[in-house]
């Protein structure tokens, strides 16, 4: 591994300040999802040492919270132009360790950067609000304060990006966390631990534990200490730790699983519609929360559609993520791939057809070629899970109400896309889709500026945007009397 600053490697984790091992010196190897090699081990912490954590973010809290917000942004805008400074080591980390490309793992980096920026000034804006009293004497004053210590869990897939979303919030409101990355991801974490110690962060205020899932995972959702949990992953896990925080009724924020529809009607702009599925689908090799996971084609373009989509598929390049020109990267375990597999038999068993790629050229690698699967049914696994791959299944329909009714038949309902020039059909469709994002005409929509979240098994709550920093804020009503 290259990297102009070697220290912002680091193999340990960081609590109240200090870098330490697991207390029985136990640790977790990481493997570069493209050579397999180990790159490196971070501690296998569990409960005591997560539990350690938390009493350091606790301990923070106290003064943290009485910081202004215009101290914490600054502290904020220093991070800003640290991770900025240090974006090709933190890419370089990110490619080792999750596999994307190199170019995409520079774009996440200015992408999980853009949230530090924007909550360094949102912080600033958190207003209250005076009510007129109902009563002469009296006097009613709205407040919004900070939640507490929160408890911050993470996917592989944006490894920066998904924290920066919710730590940034969290700090500018006044929130110390303890972070619990993905096990496959968790050196780009702890590398922005490193230059949020450079920024000037208090001991205490960013905490990072790495370790057994559900020992870590425990320790922070059975504590008291802990106000809120903030969570981004699977539908599943999410699910679970609903649960497991109901003891201690914590605020909960939960960015989960998807299955985003791509509908594409006849009046479409079909090269439009053809960048817009490259952008959505295949981003990430296809691991990204947000992409077309079921792509609707109106029955009077279905064959002209697929053709063109087949022919710039197939020209992808798959390969290591440090390759110039690729942009298919490797899977991050073999169960992604045992599951992209899954889908393309099970599609194929029931009649589709794999048009392009798909296909493995060792079998002992992560890498899997993009495919494009035409005659695509409903009954198919691909129709309800999602792939979380480079496979593109494509489905026809006949009708508006006929797509817009496959569409919903989902119990997720994170994002949605769909390419039409009638403005009639764009508010109708809108409307009707059961989703919490929606691209129209366009196939990607990351930004910090816009409400990020779902609906129904998706998720709760929302990140960026000024919406972001409400997840961290409880809304406190003072009413004064004896005013005469
Ligand atoms: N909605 C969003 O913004 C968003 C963003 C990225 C990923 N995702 C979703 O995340 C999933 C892919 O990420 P993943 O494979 O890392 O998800 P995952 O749910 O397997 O893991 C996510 C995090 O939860 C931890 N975890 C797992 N079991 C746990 C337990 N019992 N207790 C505590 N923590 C536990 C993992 O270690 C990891 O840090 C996909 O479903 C994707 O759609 C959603
Ligand atoms: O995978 C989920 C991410 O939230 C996608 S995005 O980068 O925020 O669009």
């Amino acid at each position: 591994m290259h990297l102009n600053d070697n220290t912002l490697f680091r193999q340990q984790n960081l609590i109240a300040g200090g870098w330490i091992d697991a207390d029985d010196g136990a640790a977790i190897d990481v493997d570069n999802p493209s050579t397999l090699s180990v790159v490196g081990t971070v501690p296998n912490c569990g409960e005591a040492e997560t539990l350690r954590a938390i009493a350091a973010a606790e301990a923070c809290f106290s003064n943290f919270k009485k910081t202004t917000a215009a101290q914490r942004g600054a502290l904020l805008e220093k991070w800003f132009d640290l991770i900025m400074a240090a974006q090709d080591d933190l890419a370089t980390i990110m490619t080792l360790e999750q596999g994307k490309p190199l170019a995409e793992a520079k774009g996440e980096i200015a992408y999980a950067a853009s949230f530090v920026k924007w909550f360094s000034e949102e912080g600033k804006r958190v207003y209250g609000e005076t009510i007129p009293s109902p009563v002469q004497d009296r006097r009613i004053i709205v407040q919004k304060q900070a939640i507490g210590v929160c408890a911050i869990i993470t996917p592989w897939n944006f490894p920066a990006a998904m924290i920066t979303r919710k730590i940034a919030p969290a700090l500018a409101a006044g929130c110390p966390v303890v972070i619990k990355p993905s096990e496959f991801t968790p050196f780009t974490a702890l590398a922005l631990g490193v230059l949020a110690e450079r920024a000037g962060f208090p001991k205490g205020a960013i905490n990072i534990v790495t370790g057994d899932p559900s020992g870590v995972g425990g320790a922070l959702t059975q504590s008291t200490a802990v106000r809120k949990l903030s969570f981004t992953g699977s539908t599943r896990v999410g699910k679970l730790l609903m649960e497991q925080c109901a003891g201690t009724m914590k605020r909960l924020s939960l960015e989960l699983g998807g299955n985003a529809p791509f509908i594409i009607f006849d009046d479409a702009d079909l090269d439009l519609a053809v960048e817009g599925v490259m952008a959505s689908k295949f981003r990430n090799g296809g691991q990204t929360c947000v992409c077309a996971n079921r792509i609707f084609i109106q029955a009077g373009v279905y064959d002209a559609f697929a053709e063109k989509l087949a022919a710039v598929v197939g020209k992808m390049k798959l390969g290591d993520g440090f390759e110039n020109g690729v942009e298919i990267g490797p899977m991050i375990n073999q169960a992604a791939i045992a599951k992209i597999k899954s889908h393309l038999e099970d599609a194929t068993a029931k009649g589709g057809r794999v048009i392009v790629g798909g296909e493995q050229q060792d079998e002992s690698t992560r890498f899997i070629s993009p495919a494009v699967v035409t005659g695509v049914t409903s009954d198919m696994i691909v129709a309800g899970e999602e792939t979380f791959g480079p496979v593109a299944p494509l489905f026809r329909f006949e009708t508006e109400e006929e797509v817009l009714t496959a569409a919903n038949a989902t119990p997720f309902g994170l994002a949605a896309y769909f390419y039409t020039n009638d403005l009639t059909r764009t508010f109708r469709v809108s409307e009707e889709l059961e989703t919490g994002m929606i691209g129209i005409n366009v196939g990607g929509f990351a930004t910090e500026v816009a409400p990020f979240g779902g609906i129904k098994e998706s998720g709760l709550g929302r990140e960026g945007a000024h919406h972001g920093i409400d997840e961290y804020l409880e809304v406190k009503t003072l009413h004064i009397g004896g005013i005469a």
